[in-house]
């Protein structure tokens, strides 16, 4: 061992951010370091201690502590000292020669290259070299795999769901409206893709508006499911923020709707936030009419306008009819739909349209009337795809017969920007049984209905029963209400079952509450929009506890939109809405994912009233309770005048007057059903649902989760870190902080957690951590030990009888990577991509011939003291060695980024081929848009040609 003086330079191997120490004072068997970078001194035994002498070489090039750089020409050693002699690079100095004691060396220089640690004696475990080399390679594979950010999440694998997911976050600033049925999973579609743009860099700063009632679902939803920490804002959080612009404090944030569009303030302050995308969730509340756009509507229309990437959510997105679809529409794609009559004339061809489409899906080959139909619609530019389809061969065929089919999609009907998917395409949900329960009418509401003259009235007449009849001492509403009765023997009935009863009124659902309680005893939950929101979670989570929760919930219309209750299989329909689609929106509470069993909805109505005539309106007319009624906005745009007519009460419709109508409707209802299933649904089932099979996709993120591969590197990188690991149970394992830990590790708890790789289990147990490659504990490790030193080095001895002993090999790894900014994207084309060099002393490239887990496989470890000294020995050598590795690996620089700028080129053209072909039919198409996006290639181009290449590690080995 070297001795200590007094004034040398010394590192420590497990401390290296100290920078450079130096040698205070020797004290017998002790020696004192003081590191002046960090002003901390540290006591060492000399006989055994982790350090390492610092000493530089000729041709190195070295830092003084005043800054200035000198390349090393000689080193003079004297009593234990060394001075250094060379010549000064940079600055007004440049080119004149230099000395410098080694006392007035930089005290911050850090040897986290890997040749200066390695030539510095800085060598770190063979296990830890293979470790890096394995997370460069996982790394690489997850940031080029076309599935990044979408296998992360603690959710089934839902075909139609992770088709949308997709499609969607593969955009740059995805703009698009969700609007699969109800219940079927909208949340966790725009989960996906959040999730997505976040992982991939894609978006960093998100808003998310909702209705107030599911601010907390959300925000449980996005953090259980996909570890998302969206903050909650409200005026409260807003006013204690440290910012005079409380939106500019978190990344992630959630607030109502209405929070933003009453407070004008927090709207301003919310518009000079940077944001990449907006999420809207219960978008059909987006209200907009020419004369009168609603507040909601041009608050989210404002935002819009300057955050590029925008998520719609509704199931109804007719809901409030055309004229409001169609703007939300353009609010998502200005471009596309700017003219509400050209549009709707546009509709009428979506048959034809679907045609073609079904024509190309069916025909290997393009007969010539198929030829002409897509001429028609694509127009003569088309003609070298459909030549491809007929005369390419299996490849171009289908990347041929992709394209056009796009390209239909795209530029007629909703294409690009609206999903829906639909529980008749998608198949497998428990079926929907209805049963009517007639009421007499009571006199006391009789007498009341005779004064009304509003729908209102009649459709609920406990609220005509409460305006009406004023003398003294009247009973509630409740005792006179024949339902309540018949509810309560329900109730009993149904026993332990869960119920959910939906009432249009707060008011109802309240007094019902008191009804049951008083009556009968029955405890009742209740849900309605006047309560606060944790009053309401309160509510649902009582509601859904199965051992001691309640029988029953009772909820208002709006309060329980979004809610999930799939739990329960029984559904009371205390009243009917007077739309369609607020119908719909009812029954989704039950009718979701998750749903096991049939649903049964019960419909008490009270006869000679209009519930009695809309009951049987929807039930025959619509159909609307037994199944799902994707037609039925329309045939209510067409029927609802006359229905409202009918419904009123002093028009005393009978039943046997409403028959006609029911009979038109139920005739409109299966034409209209019709139509939209051969055009408009057809269109968009395709496009929802995918053209190749979403099934491969399924098995391509059961074979990219890896449960075992990933269980087996983490034990790796837990060891590596000073983690404490054990088995649990299959695929699930026990972590705690362990007493050796370098450093604090990524989200890991101090009192320790269970992980599961598997997702079965994790959906099963809530209480263990889902880890996948996705996962902020799996990437920030990876990150974090990539952008440490840790493994950049290493020594070992190769066992291998072939060889000649004493032979030396190097394995270098090197990295190409780009920069740019971050919104260009580029490691969608070019992540960090590792290339290995293994070195014989000929000079070969023997990496292609030895793979690394086979070398691995050979080596054994060397003690720390001999690793050094060998180095020493063969600086010269190494050298030489990693100077042709260098030339090796620049030579596979080239193909790598080439195939990155062809990945970026294609995906820029066909991007701008999609707006010139729409520029040409739509005016709105700005020039500036397409020259925008050739701008950005270009620079991306650049930045592509620009990748350096870096050396990553370090491997010496010598056979014996
Ligand atoms: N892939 C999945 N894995 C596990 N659970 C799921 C999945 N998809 C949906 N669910 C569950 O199904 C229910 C309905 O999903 P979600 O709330 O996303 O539907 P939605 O379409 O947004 O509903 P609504 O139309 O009422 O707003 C929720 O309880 C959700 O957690």
């Amino acid at each position: 061992m070297t001795s200590f003086v007094p004034g040398q330079r010394w590192i420590s191997d497990t401390e290296t951010e100290q920078g450079l120490g130096t040698v205070l004072t020797l004290d017998g068997r002790m020696v004192t370091l003081l590191f002046p970078a960090t002003g901390e001194t540290r006591l060492y035994s000399v006989n055994n201690c982790p350090l390492t002498r610092v000493q530089f070489n000729p041709g190195d090039k070295v830092e003084s502590h005043e800054g200035w750089i000198m390349t090393v020409t000689d080193t003079i050693e004297s009593n234990g000292l060394l001075t250094y002699e060379g010549v000064i690079s940079g600055g007004s100095s440049d080119g004149q020669a230099a000395v410098l004691p080694e006392s007035g060396l930089g005290n911050f220089i850090r040897f986290n290259k890997p040749q200066d640690r390695m030539l510095a004696g800085q060598i770190d475990q063979n296990s830890n070299f293979s470790l890096r080399y394995k997370t460069l390679q996982h790394n690489h594979k997850l940031k080029r795999s076309p599935l990044r950010g979408l296998v992360g999440a603690r959710t089934s694998l839902i075909p139609h769901q992770l088709h949308i997911a997709r499609e969607v976050s593969g955009r740059h600033a995805p703009r698009v409206m969700l609007a699969d049925e109800v219940g079927m999973g909208k949340t966790i579609e725009a989960g996906l893709i959040l999730h997505q743009q976040l992982v991939t860099g894609r978006a960093g700063r998100i808003l998310i508006l909702v209705p107030e009632s599911l601010q907390h679902q959300w925000l449980v939803e996005m953090l259980r499911r996909f570890n998302l920490h969206f903050s909650l804002f409200d005026e409260e959080r807003c006013r204690n923020a440290d910012d005079d612009n409380p939106f500019n404090t978190e990344q992630l944030i959630l607030c109502s709707l209405d929070f933003l569009s009453n407070n004008a303030e927090r709207f301003e302050q919310a518009m000079q936030t940077d944001w990449d995308l907006l999420v809207v969730d219960e978008a059909h509340h987006l209200v907009w009419d020419e004369e009168n756009p609603s507040t909601e509507y041009c608050t989210v229309e404002q935002l819009s306008r300057h955050i590029p990437g925008l998520l719609l959510l509704t199931a109804t997105p007719e809901q409030m009819g055309p004229e409001s679809h169609f703007a939300r529409l353009r609010l998502l794609d200005p471009d596309r739909f700017h003219d509400l009559e050209a549009y709707q004339e546009e509709e009428k061809t979506y048959e034809p349209v679907a045609e073609a489409v079904q024509e190309l899906l069916e025909n290997d080959r393009l007969p010539e009337t198929a030829q002409k139909h897509l001429i028609s619609f694509l127009g003569a530019d088309c003609q070298n795809l459909i030549d491809n389809i007929n005369m390419g061969d299996e490849e171009l065929r289908a990347s041929s017969r992709d394209r056009l089919l796009r390209s239909l999609l795209d530029r007629h009907g909703t294409g690009r920007i609206l999903f829906r998917n639909t529980r008749a395409a998608v198949g497998g949900f428990p079926g929907r049984v209805v049963q009517g329960y007639p009421q007499p009418l009571p006199e006391l509401y009789q007498i009341a209905l005779e004064e009304e003259t509003e729908t209102r009235s009649s459709l609920y007449p406990e609220l005509a029963y409460q305006s009406r009849i004023t003398v003294e001492d009247m009973d509630p509403w409740w005792k006179v209400d024949p339902r309540t009765d018949w509810l309560i023997n329900l109730l009993k009935l149904l026993k332990k079952q869960k119920v959910l009863v939906i009432c249009a009124n707060a008011n109802t659902a309240l007094d019902l509450e008191d009804a049951l309680r008083i009556t009968s005893g029955i405890p009742a939950g209740v849900f309605h929009e006047n309560m606060s929101i944790v009053e309401r979670d309160r509510a649902a989570a009582w509601f859904a506890d199965e051992e001691y929760g309640a029988q029953v919930l009772i909820c208002s219309e709006i309060g329980s939109e979004g809610r999930n209750f799939q739990f329960a299989h029984h559904l009371v329909l205390f009243d009917l809405p007077s739309h369609p689609d607020l119908l719909e929106q009812r029954i989704g509470r039950l009718d979701r994912i998750g749903q096991t069993e049939t649903i049964k909805i019960h419909v008490p109505y009270i006869t000679g009233t209009s519930q009695e005539l809309l009951f049987h309106w929807y039930d025959r007319g619509l159909d609307a309770f037994a199944d799902t009624c994707p037609s039925g906005s329309m045939v209510f745009e067409k029927h609802g005048e006359q229905l409202q007519a009918l419904l009123q009460p002093e028009s005393n419709t009978t039943l046997e007057d409403i028959e006609p109508l029911i009979s038109e409707t139920a005739a409109l209802n299966t034409e209209v059903k019709e139509h939209l299933h051969n055009g408009r649904d057809r269109l968009l089932e395709i496009n929802s649902r995918g053209l190749s099979s979403n099934e491969d996709m399924i098995n391509d993120i059961e074979e990219q989760e890896e449960p075992r591969q990933l269980k087996r590197y983490m034990e790796k990188l837990f060891e590596g870190f000073g983690v404490e690991s054990e088995d649990h149970s299959r695929h699930c394992l026990v972590i705690r902080p362990g007493s050796h830990m370098v450093t604090s590790f990524p989200m890991l708890s101090a009192d320790g957690m269970t992980v599961t790789f598997d997702r079965e289990m994790a959906l099963s147990r809530e209480d263990m951590h889902f880890l996948t490659w996705e996962h902020p504990m799996v990437s920030d490790s990876m990150e974090m030990l990539l952008t440490s030193d840790m493994g950049n080095t290493s020594v070992a001895l190769l066992k291998n009888k072939a060889l000649k002993p004493g032979t030396m090999l190097l394995e270098a790894i090197y990295v190409v990577e780009s920069s740019g900014d971050r919104r260009l994207q580029l490691d969608r084309y070019l992540p960090a991509t590792p290339i290995r060099c293994l070195i014989d002393p000929g000079m070969n490239n023997l990496a292609s011939r030895v793979a690394f887990d086979t070398l691995n496989s050979q080596l054994q470890p060397i003690k720390k003291g001999m690793a050094k000294k060998l180095v020493k020995a063969q600086r010269e050598p190494i050298l030489k060695m990693l100077e042709r590795a260098e030339g090796y690996a620049k030579d596979a620089v080239q193909p790598i980024v080439s195939e990155a700028c062809s990945a970026l080129l294609s995906a820029v053209t066909e991007e701008i081929k999609r707006l010139a072909a729409l520029k040409a039919v739509n005016p709105n198409v700005r020039d500036e848009e397409i020259e925008h996006l050739k701008n950005q290639a270009a620079i991306g181009h650049q930045c592509l040609q620009n990748a350096m290449l870096r050396l990553d590690g370090l491997r010496l080995m010598i056979a014996g």
